[in-house]
């Protein structure tokens, strides 16, 4: 097998004596769609924080493409990117500027053939000269996503991409992601707390409670393995358990 693109041993994160994070290990495959799941306040943002450099481990090692997260920050952070509803962009621009803010940061090469592309993958042109102060909450989740894609990453992190989406454009944003992970060999790493997207979507998921990563697989063997009849079931079970 490849060597994973991403490894995290035994990554913790305390707040004061409060563990969100318990000495959790995973590891993400090239091009591989990883589906993390749990219930509310089991510790998936804190985790994809750490692994985004956004905040620190209080112990336990992050790499990623053979590189530690510590002392190869940047040349690792070049080529990640992530998307989340909580992200705030600079309200006062249209999203085909803030689209623009982005590309010159990262150095992209030709950049409106980039946007034009994303912007139709993502069916924004609707709202490409919007103030992004303006946008719904749908538009707003498209943005961060084109953000995300604009840089051409290896691994995007994404924190529940279609939560504000409809299901049209849901289903549409989750085959975009199986295209690109087909084509360019893309891995995703997400959070959602729709089961059936994550059953659709995951290639492996990873289930944390309390901190706690309590299973690990695809989820025909999570459901197997909790003896349930679906992800539903098992999130259920283990949510109330909590
Ligand atoms: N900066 C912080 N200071 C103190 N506690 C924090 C901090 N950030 C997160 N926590 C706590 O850590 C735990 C895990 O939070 P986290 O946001 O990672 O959960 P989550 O699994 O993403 O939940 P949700 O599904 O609600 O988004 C929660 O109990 C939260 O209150």
């Amino acid at each position: 097998m490849a060597s994973p693109v991403l490894e995290a041993r035994s990554l913790t994160k305390t707040f004061g004596d409060f563990t969100a994070v318990n000495g959790i290990s995973f590891a993400l495959q090239p091009g591989e769609i990883l589906g993390v799941l749990g219930p509310n306040g089991a510790g998936k943002t804190t985790t994809m924080h750490m692994l985004l450099g956004l905040i620190t481990p209080t112990s336990g090692t992050i790499s990623m493409f053979g590189m530690d997260l510590e002392t190869h920050r940047e040349a690792i952070l070049q080529q990640v990117n992530f998307s989340s509803t909580y992200m705030s962009m600079p309200q006062s621009l249209t999203v085909e500027e803030n689209l623009w803010v982005v590309a010159r940061l990262y150095g992209l090469p030709d950049v409106q053939r980039k946007i034009d592309d994303i912007v139709k993958k993502l069916e924004m042109g609707e709202f490409r000269h919007k103030v992004t102060r303006k946008l719904s909450s749908g538009q707003m989740t498209r943005l961060t996503l084109a953000k995300a894609f604009l840089t051409e990453p290896k691994i995007l992190f994404l924190d529940e991409p279609t939560a504000s989406l409809d299901p049209d454009i849901a289903h549409k944003i989750r085959a975009l992601l199986k295209d690109e992970q087909r084509t360019t060999g893309l891995s995703v790493l997400y959070t959602s707390h729709n089961m059936r997207e994550m059953e659709e979507m995951s290639d492996r998921i990873i289930f944390l409670q309390k901190g706690n990563l309590v299973a690990e697989g695809t989820a025909a063997q999570i459901v197997s393995r909790f003896g349930q009849a679906d992800l539903e079931d098992v999130f259920l079970k283990l949510a109330r358990e909590s």
